[in-house]
């Protein structure tokens, strides 16, 4: 299930404008990945190239490889729709369906994959999906209640729920908890240790702590300056990033000396 992520020579543009450039960069299944960086460096426009979602933006496109375990994602036979599929994405406003029930809710993304469901292999699904989620027990009494019903932080569990329901290969994470609580975040931390066991989890964060305690390597972009395009600086063990970077740029940035 979990897939490793290559990305050779990979140039990001928006229409004329190149925002990221040159990454290369192995990301291991199995594990976390943080991406820091300051605003603007690039690490969200990385993040949906590695699920296609890029191209989605008129006149977006890249240049370069990401191949998913041997699969080349870009390759001329590739179905983008399929790949946004089997490649999760959790952002970072919770956004269930807000008059689905969470049951629905849940299976959205599993019926766009599967044309028919038995009432009880839904059932599973449903149950499934909410204990990884480490939701199951706070709403197994309330399924048909409408998404929006829930706090923001049970909606932001909900929506990996529904990216977990498809069983994806990689959940890709843009800041999944800038807009939540403490207690909130700290839920989603556990959960994202959790699920690593069974997926490769790529996250995007500015939260320096949230980033050392939650992945197992980063990878920080920088750029040179407005307009000039982002690129990885330095990635290693998320230990070594943090404690020995070989970058100043990378000291001065997990220093809070810019950014
Ligand atoms: N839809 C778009 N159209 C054109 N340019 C865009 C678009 N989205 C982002 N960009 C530009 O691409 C560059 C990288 O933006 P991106 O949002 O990926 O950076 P980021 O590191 O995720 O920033 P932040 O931390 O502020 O979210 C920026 O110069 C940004 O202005």
């Amino acid at each position: 299930m979990a897939k490793s992520i290559d990305v050779s020579d990979l140039d990001i543009y928006y229409g004329d404008f190149l925002a990221v450039e040159g990454v290369t960069i192995s990301i291991p299944a199995r594990s976390v990945t943080a991406f820091i960086g300051p605003s603007g460096c690039g690490k969200s426009t990385f993040l949906r190239s590695l699920n296609r979602m890029h191209e989605v933006i008129p006149g977006a496109r890249v240049d370069g490889k990401v191949v998913i375990d041997g699969q080349d994602l870009y390759g001329p036979d590739v179905d983008p729709v399929v790949v946004r599929r089997q490649i999760g994405m959790v952002f970072q406003r919770p956004n269930p369906f807000p008059t689905m029930s969470i049951y629905d809710n849940v299976l959205a993304g599993f019926k766009l994959n599967a044309k028919r469901i038995k009432k009880s292999d839904a059932d599973a699904v449903v149950e499934r999906s909410l204990k990884s989620a480490n939701l199951w027990n706070e709403v197994k009494d309330r399924l048909n209640r409408p998404g929006s019903s829930l706090s923001g932080g049970q909606q932001q569990r909900l929506c990996i729920a529904r990216a977990v329901a498809v069983e994806p290969q990689v959940l890709l994470m843009d800041e999944p908890c800038s807009a939540l609580d403490p207690i909130s975040t700290s839920a989603i931390e556990d959960l994202v240790h959790e699920l690593k066991e069974s997926y490769t989890i790529v996250i995007v964060t500015h939260n320096m702590q949230q980033a050392a305690r939650v992945s197992d390597d980063t990878a920080f972009f920088n750029l040179a300056s407005v307009g000039k395009p982002g690129r990885l600086i330095e990635y290693g063990t998320t230990a070594t990033i943090f404690s020995n970077p070989e970058e100043k740029a990378t000291e001065a940035y997990i220093q809070g000396r810019f950014g």
